[in-house]
């Protein structure tokens, strides 16, 4: 398993807003986190990706254990997030937001820089063709002069998943990103997440669309009062009482069990 969430508790004072979740991510999976508002989506990728430090349980990504990291030692293991709201830099082009990303794998030291060491000079060359190719991916790459600020808002949500990608992720968690989409640019990111399954990128998705959901899950983990109650394929969990239940006069019910 590429990552393994092992019995997480998180108490806030006292609200227990996770209560022993477990699940797993196999490499090359997607893996869709999915539970109605306040369920504990975001608590539990924050405590991922080292924003939060758990009550009590372990994180393991790639045999090693993350829990507790700071989350930039997290991303160095290549355990990447985005965030709900947008982040990208508003006043750099499209092309430069992307090269930032990409630092998370190079941090020359000074030193290497002023005396033009030749892996500095090639980091340069190579990332304008990565750059590019990351472009290309997401459907950016007409829009790499661009400043960021000057995109679409789903334009500028993609950016942030170029970004992502940029620091060259074994996994990419998105949080809501397709929150704000219209029906168009949610089924683009859509098409995007097949084509980085394709690449082999192993991919956690919190999301409340249930079209992209069900569209692009090869996993589903259902949480609901902080509590993981089902996993299973997109059909499995779909069919499951308890998640109908939960999900009960909700609009998806009837997009998704019919
Ligand atoms: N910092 C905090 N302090 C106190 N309570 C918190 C804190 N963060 C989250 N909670 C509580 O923990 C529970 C889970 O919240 P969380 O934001 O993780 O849910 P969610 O599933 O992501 O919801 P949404 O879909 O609305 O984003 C909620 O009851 C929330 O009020």
């Amino acid at each position: 398993m590429l990552l393994d969430v092992d019995n997480i508790f998180m108490n806030f004072g006292g609200i227990a807003a996770l209560k022993g979740i477990s699940f797993s991510v196999p490499e090359g999976q997607v893996v869709s986190v999915i539970g109605p508002n306040g369920a504990g989506k975001t608590t539990l990728f924050n405590i991922v990706t080292g924003f939060q430090k758990p009550t009590a349980g372990q994180v393991r990504f790639a045999g090693s254990v993350v829990t507790g990291l700071l989350p930039h030692r997290i991303a160095k293991h290549g355990l990447i997030r985005t965030f709900q709201k947008t982040e990208v830099f508003p006043a750099l082009t499209v092309m430069e937001c992307v090269r930032i990303g990409l630092l998370n794998n190079f941090q020359p030291s000074l030193f290497s820089v002023l005396t033009g060491k030749a892996e500095v000079a090639a980091f340069v060359k190579n990332s304008v063709l990565e750059v590019a190719d990351i472009l290309e991916m997401v459907g950016l790459h007409s829009k790499s002069e661009y400043l960021a600020q000057e995109l679409s808002y789903g334009e500028q949500r993609l950016l942030e998943i170029a970004v992502g990608l940029a620091a060259r992720p074994r996994l990419l968690l998105l949080d809501e990103p397709s929150s704000g989409l219209n029906a168009e640019e949610s089924s683009r990111f859509s098409t995007l997440v097949r084509r980085l399954q394709k690449q082999k990128i192993t991919i956690v998705l919190v999301e409340h669309n249930m079209n992209v959901v069900m569209g692009v899950s090869d996993q589903i983990v259902v949480v609901h009062h902080g509590e993981k109650i089902a996993e299973g394929t997109p059909e499995a969990v779909s069919q499951n009482r308890d998640v109908i239940k939960a999900y009960l006069g909700r609009e998806w019910v009837t997009d998704a069990v019919g």
